[in-house]
């Protein structure tokens, strides 16, 4: 089950004790547990009351499921809520750049438990007004007037206050129905106990009809068939309706869906604004079914207001302009229609659509609906309470389960993992077969450990590069819902690679070690084992570095190549680090290729050293320990600061990787 989990995390290096001489080295491996996340007390105390939380105040507005209404004391809070007006007043949005007009003093309102469509051609500006209304998606753009919630402005409040089922659906589509709800419940709903929470999702799946494919693996769209488009739009608006929210703002939620799958999420959506939320959506040429369900529809033609107000009056406003609806034909599309911009007649359009905006604004309507407008100013309503964000160790459980379902349900990507780096063990172990100590041997030792070094570091960086910025997109769109902060899911991410990425190395070790005849000793391999543990980290953590603060994945592998042959070049085998050029030699303090080769080749030749002091090779001469290292510029007492090095390297790229994901996520609004 999927709450059933729990984290094991490998800590390392938690005794190091060091000889007088510096030649035994012990490092003890402890296993350390993470609660599970179900059993968090914490989670659950010091909560507010369900009341305090989602600001319900009379009257009531029903559930959808009338029957569900008096199951518990708590279920009943859920489903009353603070039903709002929602107004909109003179707004202007202008590219910042270019100076664009895209609104152009655009005023409305949606009453509380209205269903609002926002219409017209392709860039008439639906969009732009929605992402004002939303204060959302904005970068570039210039933005006059105001927004208010029950005559109240709340800027960036609006979406504590609110929900927004954006038109591309966001999932980790390796995760069902049921469990991405659970996981999303457990970010939005704060103060709930887990049995409230199960109960809420069974409420909301219920509601929306989803009960069906509760098991169904999401999937996505050309890559892994999962739920249908409906049932995928409906997931999405299940997840917003989760804490209630008393407006609703959807763009096209009908596109991409046949007039059937179409129809019913809009009675979905209706019945939604008749218990009393406040509905926004975008729609481009609705069904004359659909049409017909909303209670006010905006017409926007470049920008501008054509018509605000109920479907069945615009048809009658339309005629008295000059457009007739034919029998039997949509009245969205006849409307749209002469709202667009004809090709190859363009200047016609525009004085066609100037006059249909300029006819309206001076229409009876219009001067009555301004009136409405207006009088929404000055805070007058019950404002409903901003949803509070949860804690930040149940973001963090809620995180790290679903990273950890997404790992373990891609299967594929352990088995490659784990089969490329058992190939690898292989091939350097057969390679480099019991290598006896010889002079030559000692250099193909130092080879095969610097080969190594190199190992732990490709796959896993690039392993990283290509998976974490598939979860970027929903990164930002969850983060500016409110759901959790940059730093939970930095964490969470990070965490969940950490065993995959841990043991494929550990495995590749395991088999190189023994086959090459690496320095005989338990103690040793152990020592071994700590090292490239910390190679390996430092390389994920670079990896996460570079693509938290790259642009794109191509990006992120374009830097990586040539940074990881700099990296590479100054690790100690193809140069020797003490005679590198001063312009040059900096860069091997960053260079974890050289921190690891040296701990490796002082671990290796302590160990098969006689006391510390010298190598006994096959001919029975003895090489001297310090001479073998010194070819490289080594000296066995750098061995703890190896150590401390790539433990700071990999702190040092971690804050860096966390700090460039946070401006990137906060900018991307
Ligand atoms: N950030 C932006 N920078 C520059 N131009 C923009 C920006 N956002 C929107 N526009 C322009 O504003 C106009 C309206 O765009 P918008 O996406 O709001 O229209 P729309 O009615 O939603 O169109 P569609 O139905 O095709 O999605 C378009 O010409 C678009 O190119």
């Amino acid at each position: 089950m999927c709450h059933e989990w729990c984290l094991n995390t490998l800590c390392c290096i938690c005794r190091l004790v060091t000889t007088f001489n510096g030649s035994h080295v012990l490092f003890l491996c402890l296993l350390a547990k993470m609660p599970s996340s179900k059993s968090s007390s914490s989670e659950r105390s010091g909560l507010l009351s369900f009341n305090e939380i989602d600001g319900i105040v009379p009257p009531k507005y029903g559930s959808l499921l009338e029957s569900q209404k008096t199951t518990t004391s708590h279920s009943n809070s859920i489903d009353n809520l603070t039903p709002v007006t929602l107004s909109w007043h003179h707004l202007v949005v202008h590219h910042r750049k270019s100076g664009k007009r895209i609104l152009n003093d655009i005023s409305g309102i949606a009453k509380l438990g209205e269903f609002v469509a926002l219409m017209g051609a392709s860039g008439a500006g639906k969009t732009t007004l929605l992402n004002t209304l939303l204060s959302r998606n904005l970068q570039g753009l210039e933005i006059e007037g105001s927004v208010l919630v029950e005559g109240c402005s709340l800027g960036r409040k609006m979406t504590q206050v609110s929900g927004y089922v954006q038109q591309d659906e966001l999932f980790m589509p390796t995760l069902t129905v049921y469990e991405h709800l659970s996981i999303q419940a457990k970010l939005r709903l704060v103060g709930f106990s887990e049995n409230e929470r199960k109960q809420r999702v069974e409420e909301i799946m219920q509601e929306l009809g989803l009960n069906k494919c509760r098991h169904a693996r999401i999937g996505l769209t050309g890559v892994k068939k999962g739920i249908s488009g409906g049932e995928a739009k409906r997931l999405s608006i299940a997840s917003e309706l989760l804490n209630n929210p008393p407006i609703l703002f959807l763009d096209e939620p009908t596109t991409g869906l046949d007039s059937f799958l179409a129809e019913s999420v809009v009675n979905v959506m209706t019945k939604l604004a008749k218990s009393g939320r406040t509905l926004i959506c975008t729609i481009h040429q609705p069904s004359s079914v659909i049409y017909r369900k909303f209670d006010k529809v905006m017409f926007l033609a470049r920008g501008r207001l054509a018509y605000f107000g109920t479907p069945e009056n615009a048809v009658e406003t339309f005629a008295r302009f000059g457009y007739h609806c034919p029998r039997n034909y949509n009245p969205a599309d006849m409307i749209i229609e002469s709202l667009a911009v004809e090709a190859h007649h363009e200047s016609q359009s525009l004085v066609r659509i100037d006059k249909i905006c300029n006819d309206f604004a001076q229409s009876d309507e219009s001067r009555q609906f301004q009136e409405v407008v207006e009088n929404a100013i000055g805070c007058a309503g019950q404002l409903p309470k901003p949803r509070k964000t949860t804690g930040y160790f149940t973001q963090l459980t809620a995180l790290l389960q679903r990273s950890w379902l997404d790992n373990l349900r891609n299967p594929s990507l352990a088995r490659a993992k784990i089969s490329q780096k058992v190939i690898m063990g292989l091939f350097v172990g057969l390679l480099y077969f019991q290598t006896s100590i010889t002079t030559i041997g000692i250099s193909n030792l130092n080879g095969a450990l610097f080969y190594l070094v190199a190992e732990l570091t490709y796959a896993t960086l690039f392993g990283i590069l290509t998976c974490m910025p598939a979860d970027y997109p929903l990164l930002v769109r969850e983060y500016h819902d409110g759901l959790y902060s940059v730093g939970s899911y930095f964490i969470a991410r990070s965490m969940s690679y950490l065993p995959l990425f841990t043991l494929d190395g550990l495995t590749m070790l395991t088999i190189a070690y023994w086959m090459i005849g690496l320095a005989p000793s338990a103690l040793h391999f152990l020592i071994a084992v700590g090292i490239s543990i910390l190679i390996e980290q430092a390389a994920a953590a670079f990896g996460i570095m570079l693509s938290t603060v790259s642009p794109s994945y191509p990006v992120a592998v374009s830097i990586a190549g040539p940074v990881l042959n700099l990296l590479n070049l100054t690790g100690g085998l193809f140069a020797n680090i003490g005679e590198l050029p001063f312009y040059i030699s900096w860069i091997q303090y960053l260079s974890w290729f050289r921190y690891g080769f040296e701990a490796f080749a002082i671990n290796q030749w302590l160990g098969v050293s006689v006391d510390g002091e010298c190598v006994k090779k096959e001919n029975s001469s003895c090489e001297s320990t310090d001479a073998i290292l010194n070819k490289y510029s080594f000296k066995r007492s750098h061995f703890l600061f190896d150590l401390l090095f790539m433990f700071l390297l990999i702190v040092l790229f971690y804050l860096i990787g966390f700090i460039g994901l946070l401006i990137r996520v906060r900018r991307a609004r």
